[in-house]
């Protein structure tokens, strides 16, 4: 298991948006999933995510890539925790019971271990409250990566839009000059 790292923000603390254009948890984004974290005790986050109208697969519904979607960026914000960037190398998702439209998903992800640049980690999805009954299950593998990745990849724009954003900048600085 890796350590919690030193910058980690303390338990119970906000996680608030890594990019507010994220589709996971931007507050900008029109149709996002708007996930709201929490960090927990040593490597776990706490997150909700609300599942509306425009989340429906089946009438009523919540769409299962959506759900795997919101289990994505709960497990994503465990970086906040380690104090390093990665991204999805791989997520498994095991669908349990269905998510009416309406429903709250209570969202516990945990780091399980690390191996070089890999992050493995772990969620549980529950309805009817944060102990409620299961109903989707999550292991991923994160990749560690350098800020390039985001300035490499990314479609040009975006980059410079995110680069002239303050503080933005400063929280993607922060990862980089303390690994
Ligand atoms: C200034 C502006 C900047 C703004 C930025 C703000 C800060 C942002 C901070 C935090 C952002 C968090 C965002 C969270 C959002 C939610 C999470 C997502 O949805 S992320 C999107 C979906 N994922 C991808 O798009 C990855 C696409 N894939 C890749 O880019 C590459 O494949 C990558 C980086 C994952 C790996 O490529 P390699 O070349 O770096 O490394 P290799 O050598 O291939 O893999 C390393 C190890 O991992 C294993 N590995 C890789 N992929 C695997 C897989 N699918 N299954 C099993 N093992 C895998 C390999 O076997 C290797 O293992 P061995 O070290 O040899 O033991």
């Amino acid at each position: 298991m890796p350590p919690r790292a030193e910058q980690a923000p303390a338990p119970g603390t906000r996680l608030g948006s890594h990019y507010d254009q994220c589709f996971g948890c931007g507050p900008q984004h029109p149709q996002g999933l708007r996930l709201d974290a929490v960090a927990g005790e040593g490597l776990t986050v706490d997150a909700e995510f609300t599942v509306e109208a425009h989340h429906q697969g089946g009438p009523g519904l919540a769409h299962g890539g959506i759900l795997t979607a919101a289990m994505d960026e709960a497990l994503g914000t465990l970086n906040w925790l380690l104090h390093t960037p990665a991204v999805t190398g791989r997520l498994e998702t095991d669908f349990v019971r269905p998510v009416p439209v309406d429903t709250v998903l209570h969202i516990r992800a945990r780091v399980t271990g690390m191996h070089g640049r890999k992050i493995y980690s772990a969620a549980e999805g529950r309805i009817g409250g944060p102990d409620g009954p299961l109903a989707i299950r999550a292991q991923a593998l994160f990749i560690q990566v350098k800020l390039e990745h985001f300035t490499t990849h990314g479609r040009p724009e975006d980059i410079k839009k995110a680069m002239d954003d303050r503080d933005l900048f400063e929280r993607a600085r922060a990862f980089e000059v303390n690994p």
